[in-house]
């Protein structure tokens, strides 16, 4: 630096520096370059990134190529490649324009990787439970993994715009006249070195403060923990699986302000359940099981986990699967609704397959599993909950119906308060799931599957990742859609819970089925000595806890 060019009038001078048109508009250039291509580079990086997710090698290792190659080389580089070479094969682009595409081109690059962190950091059940719900990929994509994954995505894509802003001095190689390339021009004609640079330094900072204040606000706005307020309801949050305002209570049914587990809160939605349990023409005409499982094989690489299974769920019929651990139990039951692929055998739901067509023997899954899934409207229930972590619980049981069942918000919206308050939470419809004891949780995932009105509901262990405390109010649920006529494959370890409400069990063992029949024959009198072993065993785990 210059040190005689620092004097009193010095401020003064930096002050009029950072003013002055000719710096500015130079500072308007690198914005442009910058947000034109920052938007060009997310755009292009959200599909290089799905495209590294792809389960098809070929497109996965192209992406990766592009990536490993465009990071791997210098931007100088291919901005000159792109602005004197490609003129060779008869593309020629101006300064500007050359300039956006380079960067954005090169951001995409970058952005791909950050992106596909954050899609990998969205815990996988979140797309499983998309999945059984008949969501698309993209509406997955849209609704429940990207509003989730930008808490780990919006970091890294603010620096990288910052590093852009501040990198498309980079461009003066092709002659874009931004503000670095501005200062030297300055510089070179009156030597004030330190004060026009500190001056550019100052029009950077302002720059890239308002990348840092829009980072800040962004933030807030997906992050999904924060308490909610109506004020932050909005256009992108609507778009997105995001409702930044408190839902509204229901018109036609007010959030009621008392006890919701009260008597009379459950009369009307056991009557309505009552009907969307047992009062469909379709399940009361068609003859035959509700569900046929005939001869299932699977394998998971080399190791066979169902050895030709077969079973059957009759209409209105509550059939419990158990069985030791790795015995193939949740396999068969994902199985019913397409998570899991068939290898051998097949699986009708009402007299038609699931997401498979029939050519001659071989069952082909279908292209558009997601619309095969949606109408075969099978409720899922897991383990784990799966609630999307971003809705609240009203918002959970409204996403199906309205974003694949097509059903209008308000009408979906009074269905979830029937249910919440059906389940005994009617006063936690604004609540988001991290708020939620596993209990509650467990039982907004009943009434999640229940919106979309199900012809047949399967719960994978819905209580086993439950406090025993809270085992009861689970299970209490579920006894009462049994009651009501809703057909049910339940796999539990529950063996009391299995003699109350099965009206068949189901033992397996190794990938087989060892023993079925009433809960009286399978739990109280079992034949076989695989069977007997477990239920001591089940029975001692249990006097023990
Ligand atoms: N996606 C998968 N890839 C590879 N192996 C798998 C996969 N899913 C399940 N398995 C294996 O298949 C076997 C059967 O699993 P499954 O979950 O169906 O058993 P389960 O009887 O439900 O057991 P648990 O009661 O412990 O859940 C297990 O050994 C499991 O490790």
């Amino acid at each position: 630096a210059d040190a005689g060019d620092v004097d009193a009038s010095w401020a003064w001078d930096l002050l009029s520096y950072a003013t002055e048109p000719f710096l500015l508009q130079g500072a308007w250039v690198a914005v442009e370059i910058a947000a034109l291509a920052m938007v060009g580079g997310v755009v292009l990086g959200l599909g290089l990134a799905l495209l590294r997710l792809s389960h098809l090698s070929v497109v996965r290792n192209a992406a990766w190529f592009y990536i490993w190659f465009v990071r791997g080389t210098p931007q100088l580089l291919q901005l000159v490649f792109i602005y004197d070479a490609l003129p060779a094969f008869g593309i020629r682009f101006g300064t500007f324009t050359t300039a956006v595409i380079g960067f954005a081109l090169n951001e995409a690059a970058f952005s791909a990787e950050i992106i596909r962190g954050g899609i990998l950091s969205v815990n996988r059940n979140q797309s499983i439970a998309a999945s059984a719900f008949g969501m698309k990929p993209l509406l997955t994509l849209r609704r429940i993994i990207l509003p989730q994954a930008m808490r780990a995505i919006l970091p890294g894509i603010a620096n990288e715009t910052i590093s852009m802003i501040k990198g498309t001095s980079i461009a003066s190689v092709i002659f874009v006249n931004e503000l670095t390339f501005r200062a030297q021009q300055i510089v070179g004609q009156n030597f004030k070195f330190f004060t026009v640079f500190a001056a550019a330094g100052l029009i950077y900072l302002a720059m890239t403060s308002v990348v840092a204040a829009l980072q800040a606000v962004l933030e807030r706005r997906f992050d999904f923990e924060l308490e909610r307020s109506p004020s932050r309801e909005g256009g992108i949050g609507r778009f997105v699986g995001f409702h930044w305002g408190s839902p509204a209570p229901p018109s036609a049914a007010p959030v009621p302000a008392a006890d919701p587990d009260a008597t009379e809160e459950a009369a009307p939605a056991d009557l309505w359940l009552g009907e969307l349990a047992s009062g469909r023409g379709d399940q009361a005409q068609k003859p035959g099981p509700f569900v046929l499982g005939r001869n299932l094989w699977k394998a998971y690489g080399a190791r066979p986990v169902l050895r030709g299974v077969d079973f059957s769920v009759a209409r209105g019929e509550v059939v419990v699967v158990m069985g030791p651990s790795g015995s193939g139990k949740s396999t068969l039951l994902r199985m019913v609704n397409h998570l899991e692929t068939i290898d051998q055998g097949a699986i009708l739901v009402d007299g038609e397959y699931v997401g498979y067509r029939q050519v001659g023997e071989t069952m082909i899954p279908m292209r558009d599993l997601a619309t095969a899934r949606a109408q075969a409207r099978i409720g899922m229930v897991f383990q784990h909950f799966n609630l999307f972590e971003h809705l609240s619980a009203l918002e959970n049981i409204m996403e199906a119906p309205v974003h694949v069942h097509g059903v209008a918000p308000a009408e979906a919206r009074r269905t979830a308060m029937r249910l919440l308050r059906m389940v005994g939470l009617g006063n936690h419809a604004d609540h988001l799931p991290h708020r939620l004891s596993g209990g509650q949780q467990q039982r907004v995932a009943i009434a999640r599957a229940l919106a979309i009105s199900p012809r047949l509901m399967l719960f994978d262990e819905p209580t086993s990742a439950l406090d025993p405390e809270l085992v009861g109010e689970v299970l209490a649920v579920i006894r009462r859609l049994a009651e009501m006529g809703m057909t049910m494959l339940v796999v539990t370890h529950e063996v009391r819970f299995a003699r109350e409400v099965a009206d068949r069990v189901i033992f397996m063992d190794e990938g087989v089925v060892v023993e079925e029949g009433t809960p009286d024959e399978v739990l109280g009198a079992p034949r076989h000595e695989r069977t007997q072993r477990f239920l001591r065993m089940v029975e001692r785990e249990a006097s023990a806890g």
